[in-house]
């Protein structure tokens, strides 16, 4: 009995360890998808990080290397040996690549992190369920994207979720893992497992407008931008209310610039689409102003404020 208990443990065990992530394809280098890729990479998965040209994962190898940088610093403070060895394990681990239907040949786990659009996600997911083994999972880090919408263009719904990682994603510990009805319990268990083995906490969310975060984070900070429409207040004393005054680390301007006004803009047409009588998500002229002007804040120099190019 003690046995056949031992025979069965075992067994689990090692199906978990067989089945368990070790090659990951994301795709898009942006803000979320260079991130996503380091800290996989950090976490001794293999990874290639994928984009449209060479010239755009280029810039993100650049942006990755400074942010490793970063962390060493602080993690080995004086110990340059110990820093090199860091930065060399994470690259080594990294590989940069244009050929998205090659990329995901080889993947336990692909993770879309694209432009904020349903039929361009659609697609994507389109091409990759033909060029993917039948094992891989399909992940999407839309922030506002229901993930069955764009899980329905596959034939993998079971092997589909939602990982919703925060910018930045190497610093912010939280991951939000979304499944569809017809997401699989091993699925689900996998890319909880992966989202912990990346040194994340996970919480659970059903495939619901925003899911947990930006169900409360959009409306306000849609609401903040209506404020300084309105006249009532600059975005500089808004951004200094919210810090001081609720003690969040950057104020709702400071923030939309750090996410990107695109991506902002992105989220509200699709929301104000889903839900059209919602006064809240009607276009905003700051913002589309903004947008107009490639104003797209911090990752183009400016946005509701002025920054240094790095
Ligand atoms: C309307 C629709 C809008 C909704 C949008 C939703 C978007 C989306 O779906 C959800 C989100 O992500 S929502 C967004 C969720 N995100 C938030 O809400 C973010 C809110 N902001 C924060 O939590 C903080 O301001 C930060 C943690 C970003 C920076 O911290 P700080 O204290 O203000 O500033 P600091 O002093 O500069 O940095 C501190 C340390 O971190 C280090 N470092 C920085 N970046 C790094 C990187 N990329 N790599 C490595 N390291 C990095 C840095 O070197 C420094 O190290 P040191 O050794 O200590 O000197
Ligand atoms: N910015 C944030 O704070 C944040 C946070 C969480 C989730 N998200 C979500 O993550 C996704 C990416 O956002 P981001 O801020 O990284 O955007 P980004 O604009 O910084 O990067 C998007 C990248 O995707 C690439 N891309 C577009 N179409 C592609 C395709 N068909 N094939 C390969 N690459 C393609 C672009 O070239 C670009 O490099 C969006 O769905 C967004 O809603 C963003």
């Amino acid at each position: 009995m003690a046995f056949t208990k031992f025979v069965i443990r075992a067994f689990s065990t090692s199906t978990l360890h067989f089945n368990a992530v070790k090659t990951v394809t994301v795709i898009g280098s942006g803000l979320m998808g260079s991130g996503i890729a380091q800290v996989a990479a950090a976490t001794g998965h293999k990874v290639t990080l994928v984009d449209k040209t060479k010239e755009i994962v280029d810039k993100a190898e650049v942006s990755i290397k400074k942010s490793i940088d970063r962390i060493v610093k602080k993690k080995f403070p004086d110990d340059a040996k110990a820093q090199l060895k860091y930065s060399t394990d994470v690259l080594a681990n990294l590989n940069m690549s244009t050929d998205v239907l090659t990329a995901v040949k080889s993947s336990d786990l692909v993770i879309e992190a694209i432009v904020e659009n349903l039929d361009v996600k659609r697609e994507l997911f389109g091409l990759l369920d033909n060029a993917a083994p039948e094992k891989t999972l399909f992940a999407s880090n839309t922030s506002s994207i229901p993930i069955k919408d764009i899980a329905s263009v596959t034939k993998r719904k079971d092997k589909f979720g939602g990982l919703h990682f925060f910018n930045p994603v190497p610093l912010m510990k939280l991951l939000e893992v979304i499944r569809i009805p017809e997401t699989s319990d091993e699925t689900y268990n996998l890319l909880d497992a992966f989202g912990k083995a990346l040194g994340k906490t996970t919480v659970q969310c059903k495939d619901t407008p925003g899911f947990i975060v930006n169900r409360l984070l959009v409306p306000y900070m849609v609401e903040a931008i209506r404020l300084v429409e309105r006249g009532d207040a600059s975005p500089r004393d808004v951004d200094t209310a919210m810090k001081l005054g609720a003690g969040y680390p950057m104020g709702p301007f400071e923030l939309l610039d750090y996410v990107g006004l695109d991506t902002t803009k992105f989220i509200i047409d699709g929301w104000s689409k889903r839900d059209p009588e919602n006064p809240l998500f009607k276009p905003s002229p700051i913002l589309n102003k903004l947008v107009d002007d490639n104003k797209l804040g911090l990752k183009t120099g400016e946005g509701f404020y002025k920054y240094n190019k790095q």
